[in-house]
């Protein structure tokens, strides 16, 4: 099952689950929280008190007729005062409210973000960026409305309500609970909006996603999409997607529109209607015209925050959905650690005993491999495309977990060293050399604490000095997105000096001299040799004459492992692979 499906399920299954993530992200504000739910209730109570002294000044002075001017000024200044009081509490403890969702965003912005470093590899072999990116902005901060509806707008309505329901059944229970059966009929008309609101609520949100996902990757690869003519196809995919978009989120507020805002006029109506009648038939004394003033009131006081809870129920409903959606992202499990502390790499030998692996278990891509690599030796694999090379470096670099068969690299087992210590021993110049929008200096440094001596150090011996001397503001040029333009070969020498600026006890490289002139290749080959006894290289290559000088070249075929030996002894191997690929390279050339 795709990932994308896999989360999809888990969305479906419990979206109020979501609501668990919302607390933990509150957590440290939960005092906060705490005394914000006590000032409301405050507010809730004042509020509730304005129907009663109304009621009270209705029957006692303006029914009798009885004008008491110093009394009556103070039941009304005390109205005027509890209803003022109620706003501001209100109004304090939302701004406070909005405090506490912003800050919660951020923690969770920041927790989703590190479980997405922390995610294996695997991970991303089926995820969209696009999507993931959404999932880290976007969903995160629609987490943000669910905290003011559900910890504001829901939780304040809801107590107005109750403390509503509280004065009116002090009042009068009977009729308060005429008023009480408001809340079941709306609960029903709210479940029956959800079950027929969620699919185009859901379906809106997916296609949201859909759309950035297509923009995150038309931007990425819009070389291509030029070159391929692609423009329009892609413009009307996108079209699709759009109208699509826009169907479901009219489907959504028709749904809003047609039943929820009708149907909660239709039971206001209705309420009124019942609750007069009741008072009609009763025997009409002085008293009841006070009574009925403040069951109107109250009506009024009950339905509104009603309303509102349901009103925003859509909006609530997405929010809930990206909410479940950035926890099923967080239940993406981390590769489980077996670090054990203090393990360090110090020499770099490595060994590879009965290896095999596949990205699918029932198609192996590694079988059955063997190697030992001495500590500070200089390795070459060679082989076909799709022979199973880069796949052999993502198992030493622990992006994957092999099925069966062992690593070790001095004598520990790989998973046995703490992530730090790997990663700070172990130096990649990658196939596909990504370079960030900072400058050449962060580059090379990637935030690691590397002098300015090192880093230029690390650039002399990735041959790649002069050039970035060169430009205009030498190391400080911003280079990557937006900023100097660099030739594919002059990544990859970055991306080597990036490795080297580490000090790796290991460099691994993956084709890293595949677009570099024969030139400055071969200064990159003699900088390799020159890192032997040092660091132990493990290097594949296309181009065979940067590994000619290795102390081992190793050659894959169908994830097997078919030659080792020096350049000479593979040459002296007549119809060899190895023989086969120099002389088809010598040919090409
Ligand atoms: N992430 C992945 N998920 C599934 N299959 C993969 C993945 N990466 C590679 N493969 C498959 O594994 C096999 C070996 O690929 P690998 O990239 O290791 O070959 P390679 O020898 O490095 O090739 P090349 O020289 O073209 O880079 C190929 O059949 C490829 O389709």
């Amino acid at each position: 099952m795709r990932k994308t499906e896999a989360t999809a399920a888990a969305e479906k299954e419990r979206p109020w689950a979501a609501v668990g993530l919302l607390m933990e992200a509150a957590t440290p504000e939960k005092a906060t929280l705490w005394r914000g739910l006590i000032w409301l209730l405050l507010a809730a109570g004042l509020e509730a008190l304005g129907p009663i002294i109304s009621k009270h000044f209705i029957d006692t002075y303006l029914q009798p007729r009885h004008f008491d001017a110093g009394a009556m000024a103070q039941l009304l200044l005390a109205l005027l005062l509890s209803s003022w009081a109620s706003s501001w509490i209100r109004f304090g403890q939302l701004s406070r409210m909005a405090g506490v969702a912003r800050r919660s965003v951020l923690r969770l912005r920041e927790k989703v973000y590190a479980h997405v470093l922390a995610l294996p590899m695997s991970y991303f072999d089926s995820a969209i960026t696009g999507q993931l990116v959404s999932r880290v902005t976007n969903d995160s901060e629609a987490v943000n409305t669910l905290y003011r509806q559900v910890l504001y707008v829901m939780l304040d309505s809801s107590i107005v309500v109750l403390g509503s329901l509280i004065a009116m059944a002090w009042l009068d229970w009977r009729l308060m609970l005429i008023v009480a059966t408001l809340v079941p009929a709306m609960v029903m008309i709210i479940a029956l909006y959800q079950r027929l609101s969620a699919p185009a609520v859901a379906r809106a949100r997916q296609l949201r996603s859909d759309i950035n996902a297509q923009m995150a990757e038309s931007m990425a690869g819009m070389a291509m999409l030029q070159a391929a003519g692609a423009a329009q196809r892609f413009g009307a995919r996108f079209e699709r997607s759009n109208q699509a978009h826009l169907k479901a989120r009219v489907a959504e507020l028709s749904a809003n529109a047609w039943l929820l805002r009708p149907a909660l006029d239709l039971l206001n109506v209705l309420l009124l209607v019942t609750v007069i009648y009741g008072f009609g038939r009763r025997e009409v004394s002085g008293l009841e015209v006070g009574l009925l003033f403040a069951f109107l009131s109250y009506i009024a006081r009950v339905v509104e925050p009603l309303i509102q809870i349901t009103m925003q129920f859509g909006q609530l409903q997405q929010s809930m959905i990206a909410a479940a959606r950035v926890r099923s992202l967080l239940q993406e499990n981390v590769a489980p650690s077996q670090a054990v502390a203090g393990h360090a790499i110090s020499a770099g030998a490595i060994k590879i005993e009965h290896l095999s692996f596949g990205y699918d278990a029932q198609r192996p891509v590694l079988r059955e491999l063997d190697l030992d690599i001495e500590a500070g030796s200089f390795i070459g694999i060679v082989g076909h495309t799709g022979s199973g090379k880069s796949t052999l470096l993502s198992l030493l670099l622990r992006f994957y977990r092999a099925q069966s068969g062992q690593i070790t690299i001095d004598g520990q087992a790989l998973a046995s060293f703490p992530d730090e210590a790997f990663r700070a021993a172990v130096g990649l110049v990658p196939q596909e050399p990504y370079l960030m929008a900072a400058s050449a200096r962060e580059n090379i440094t990637m935030g690691r604490q590397i002098s300015a001596d090192a880093v230029i150090a690390a650039a002399k011996a990735a041959r790649v000095h002069d050039f970035l001397s060169g430009l205009p503001q030498g190391y400080d040029t911003v280079l990557g997105e937006g900023g100097a333009r660099v030739s594919t070969g002059q990544k990859q020498l970055i991306a080597m000096a990036r490795a080297l600026a580490g000090s790796p006890r290991i460099l691994f490289l993956d084709e890293a001299t595949s677009n570099i002139d024969s030139a400055t290749e071969q200064t990159v080959s003699e900088a390799l040799i020159a890192l032997r006894g040092r660091v132990t290289v493990v290097a594949i290559a296309h181009r065979l004459s940067t590994i000619r000088e290795a102390d081992q070249i190793i050659v894959l075929n169908h994830g097997h492992l078919v030659e080792r030996g020096r350049h000479q002894e593979l040459m002296a191997h007549a119809g060899g692979i190895y023989q086969r690929l120099v002389q088809l390279q010598a040919l090409e050339e």
